[in-house]
């Protein structure tokens, strides 16, 4: 609990990144709650509460906290870090929006991994275009390792490399500088090193397609060039917007304004991308994040190939990168379990200023389909290189936590970056910044209620989970609580964007991971009979035992009970108790 601590205390120092300098170094605890600014403005039960709990604190021993995952009889597998920040922090400074962190060589050491973990990383990506096998095994383990032994909740992500087919390279280690009316060869001719004005395409078909006078735009514009004569596969180009060449930099071809789309026939997953996901099975990942996806039936192959391969559930999450797939968006969400916005590959696609539009649009598919979605790249991009954010960088995070994005995404900024940790915490203030503000200002974005369910049961157990939000944010109860197995009513009430965090207690420990994606969802991994109200009673005593509810909270709790001999009906109920 002193490292939890520790870590917020950090988190709070790190307010200083965004403008505030009220953070003393030497102020009490209860000063550092409402220094952290998660307070809400005249909620005066909720300050007393939250300073006596963080009182309690201090006495806790540490020790008891590291408990292992595994759900003991009569535990409460709720993660160290929850844990920590609801004591800290309480039910309405808890951060509802979930981080992912790219694990690349800056922070794949234990020490960092833990330092990530207590930062609030809920999913560690792993990237399969870098690093070998060998490596990405030693990183899961070692988060495995953390999980086990110090009480951690981190998911595992495998992201895909696909078929990069418009990739091209110059050979050197750093950017190059393009001139105007420079003219370069773009080769699949396979040399070592470097050769001037030349640059290796990764694909041997890479000009496909493309004709002279077609536009070739590099990484979305970092420099600009015209075909202006093709040999065989190679294009001789001049630059037409001078700028840089990057390292395996990517390109575009355009046409009279449109994107020159090209059928190279390569599937979404190569051979290499099987053998990534033959590894994750085998490794016991909780995600597979799909590269390049342009159809539904991709996602459908990979689901189908786990249903029949893995013995664990993994969540497919379909990465939104191309042209193409904007144009199977709907198809593409309904076949996966949840989507990234990958606005890095997609802004060499489409023109950068169309990006937040068609990220708000995703995201608004995606919660109407009830599906988990990661907004990704470029959210702190300054800070691979300087410890503070722009403006800029800011802004766009708290725009997509307005919009309620389930997560947001580190990437260079975590995996070679110098500050990743100061990235995490500016992800985290920024995120609890902007939800306690959309709350106290009421600005949550009514979902406009898009019906999900056919059956009666799926339509009942929709309504319920509709309306147990709208009462748990109309009573301003201060938690909800969810019995779930496989998360669905967690995620029907996360859909919903509640006020108040969801306490999802599960028995399966596939379903808790899966749910470290999922907005304002805290998953606990409990022992549960059949008994609904024994289970009420048990989690209720549990949390109870540990501080983390008291006399007086109100809860709102939202049951699913099978049918059973003495009640052969199932039946949803939603209750509201005070706590005794
Ligand atoms: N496992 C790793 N080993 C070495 N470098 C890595 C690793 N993971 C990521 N990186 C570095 O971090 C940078 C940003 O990571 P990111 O995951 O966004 O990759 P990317 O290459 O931009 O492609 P994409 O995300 O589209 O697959 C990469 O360009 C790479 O330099
Ligand atoms: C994350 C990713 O793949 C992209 O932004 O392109
Ligand atoms: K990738
Ligand atoms: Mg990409």
């Amino acid at each position: 609990m002193a490292t939890v601590l520790k870590s917020m205390a950090t988190s709070a120092r790190n307010l200083s990144l965004l403008g505030q300098s009220s953070y003393h170094h030497s102020v009490d605890l209860s000063n550092r709650v409402s220094n952290l600014g998660f307070c809400f403005k005249g909620d005066e039960k909720w300050k007393r509460k939250h300073r006596v709990k963080v009182r309690a604190i201090a006495e806790v021993d540490v020790e008891g906290l590291k408990r292992s995952s595994v759900a003991l009889e009569g535990s409460l597998g709720l993660d160290m870090v929850s844990e920590g920040e609801l004591m800290v922090k309480g039910f309405r400074g808890l951060r509802k929006t979930k981080l992912v962190c790219t694990v690349g060589p800056a922070c794949s050491s234990l020490e960092d991994l833990e330092k990530m973990a207590l930062g609030g990383m809920n999913v560690a990506r792993l990237n399969m275009c870098h690093g070998s096998r060998e490596w990405h095994r030693d990183v899961i383990r070692k988060i495995k390792k953390l999980n086990e032994e110090k009480g951690f909740a981190v998911s595992v992500m495998i992201d895909t490399e696909g078929s990069q087919i418009h990739v091209v390279d110059h050979g050197a280690a750093s950017s190059v500088k393009v001139e105007e009316d420079s003219i370069w060869l773009f080769t699949a001719e396979r040399f070592e090193g470097t050769r001037p004005l030349t640059v290796q395409a990764s694909y041997p078909g890479f000009s496909e397609g493309i004709e002279v006078g077609d536009e070739l735009v590099i990484d979305g514009g970092m420099s600009c060039f015209v075909v202006i004569e093709k040999t065989g596969n190679d294009l001789h180009c001049k630059c037409i917007d001078a700028g840089l060449f990057l390292p395996g930099a990517k390109f575009s071809s355009w046409r009279d304004g449109k994107l020159v789309r090209r059928n190279y026939k390569l599937p979404t997953l190569s051979t290499k991308d099987w053998a990534d996901i033959n590894f994750g099975i085998a490794e016991g990942v909780d995600f597979f994040a799909l590269s390049f996806v342009n159809h539904a039936d991709s996602v459908k192959d990979l689901k189908n190939y786990l249903s029949g391969k893995s013995t664990k559930p993994i969540k497919v999450l379909a990465k939104i990168e191309s042209l193409e797939s904007l144009h199977n968006l709907e198809e593409i969400v309904k076949a996966s379990d949840g989507i990234m916005v990958a606005r890095g590959d997609l802004g060499v696609e489409i023109p950068l200023e169309q990006i937040p539009t068609v990220q708000e649009d995703i995201i608004r598919i995606c919660r109407q389909q009830n599906k988990s979605v990661i907004v990704a790249s470029q959210l702190l991009e300054s800070m691979v290189e300087y410890p503070t954010p722009t403006r800029a960088e800011v802004a766009d995070i708290s725009e997509a936590v307005r919009q309620y994005a389930d997560a947001l995404m580190l990437s260079g900024e975590s995996a070679i970056g110098s500050f990743g940790q100061k990235a995490l915490a500016v992800l985290d203030m920024t995120s609890s910044r902007m939800e306690s503000w959309s709350r106290e200002e009421n600005r949550q974005s009514l979902l406009n209620h898009h019906k999900l369910g056919a059956s009666l049961p799926d339509c009942i157990t929709e309504q319920i989970c509709n309306c147990a939000v709208e009462m748990a944010n109309n009573l301003g109860v201060d938690a909800i609580f969810v019995y779930t197995k496989h998360g669905h009513m967690a995620s029907l009430l996360s859909r919903n964007r509640p006020d108040p965090p969801i306490f999802a207690f599960t028995d399966d420990e596939n379903t808790r991971m899966a749910l470290n994606l999922q907005w304002g969802v805290v998953p606990l991994l409990v022992d549960l009979s059949d008994e609904a109200e024994s289970n009420i009673s048990k989690s209720v005593d549990l949390m109870k035992s540990k501080g983390l509810i008291n006399k007086g909270d109100v809860v709102l709790v939202v049951s699913d009970v099978a049918p059973t001999r003495t009640t052969p009906m199932a039946l949803q109920s939603i209750q509201v108790k005070t706590i005794i």
